[in-house]
């Protein structure tokens, strides 16, 4: 099954548009107990999820072993949720063709974020994986993000822009990936939610970094989104479970995209 027919299908069962984040900061060498961890908070939290999004960075700095962890709870998640690699790689096409191979053929995930600041031709490789997902970094959730992204163009335009450009393109040229954006909640307000196209929105800034769920209010997008969480999921206010914590932001998510249901 393509990426958007799960993560669609997936919503679609569980209410929920909560992407619960995999981003593990290990107290100890145990990566044992890390994998025991995860796949509890992964069993907790399933009911309320439509996407995990394990961010590969958090299992690189655990060294090779963190790789294999990873490894393996991609290939035991439940087949029925789909998996977006955090990964935002960007690179020359001949490199970026050994890291589609590493995500999609062999991690299998489902989706994976890129960074799309060197250009079309830097996507390609990733294009060409029928039926799989991508999101493109437009508008991220940090300060900086203001620096390049929602810089305005000459032509009034902001660069984030260009980023839905390439969107556009992918679809004209009848490519068999699914692509999406990535758009910060914390810098999702203003006119950037219409600026772009109605293509699939991955959200993070939720949580943690405090973004506001209102900015996501009156738009007219049709495309699913998926809002993540992760520390304030797996770290934030211990004294409630997981399910619990996941349960609320999926709650949450609901009433702000369908106010009144
Ligand atoms: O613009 C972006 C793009 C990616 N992220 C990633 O999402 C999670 C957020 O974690 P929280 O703990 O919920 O803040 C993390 O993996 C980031 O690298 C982002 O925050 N903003």
């Amino acid at each position: 099954m393509n990426f958007s027919d799960k993560l669609r299908q997936r919503i679609e069962k569980t209410g929920s548009a909560l992407c619960v984040g995999l981003d593990p900061r290990p107290q100890n060498d145990n990566i044992e107990e890390m994998g025991t961890w995860l796949r509890r908070v992964v069993e907790e939290t399933a009911p309320y999820t439509a996407a995990y999004k394990p961010n590969i960075a958090y299992f690189e700095a655990m060294g090779i072993p963190g790789l294999i962890l990873l490894e393996k709870l991609v290939a035991d998640m439940p087949r029925d949720i789909p998996i977006i690699l955090d990964a935002k790689r960007g690179d020359i096409g001949e490199t970026q063709k050994y890291y589609a191979k590493s995500y999609f053929e062999r991690m299998n995930v489902d989706a994976v974020t890129l960074n799309p600041f060197m250009g079309y031709d830097t996507l390609e490789p990733f294009l060409d994986h029928p039926g799989k997902g991508i999101y493109l970094l437009a508008v991220t959730s940090n300060p900086g993000s203001e620096d390049i992204e929602r810089q305005p163009l000459a032509d009034g335009r902001r660069v984030y822009q260009l980023v839905g450009d390439m969107i556009e393109r992918s679809r004209r040229e009848n490519r068999a990936t699914h692509l999406g954006m990535v758009v910060g909640l914390t810098n999702a307000g203003g006119s950037v939610l219409d600026d772009l196209p109605d293509a699939p929105l991955l959200i993070p800034g939720l949580g943690a970094q405090g973004g506001d769920l209102s900015a996501l209010a009156g738009s007219n997008r049709t495309a699913p989104p998926v809002i993540n969480v992760s520390r304030g999921i797996l770290y934030q206010n211990p004294e409630l479970t997981y399910a619990q914590k996941a349960e609320q932001y999926a709650a949450q998510i609901r009433a702000a995209l369908r106010p009144g249901s």
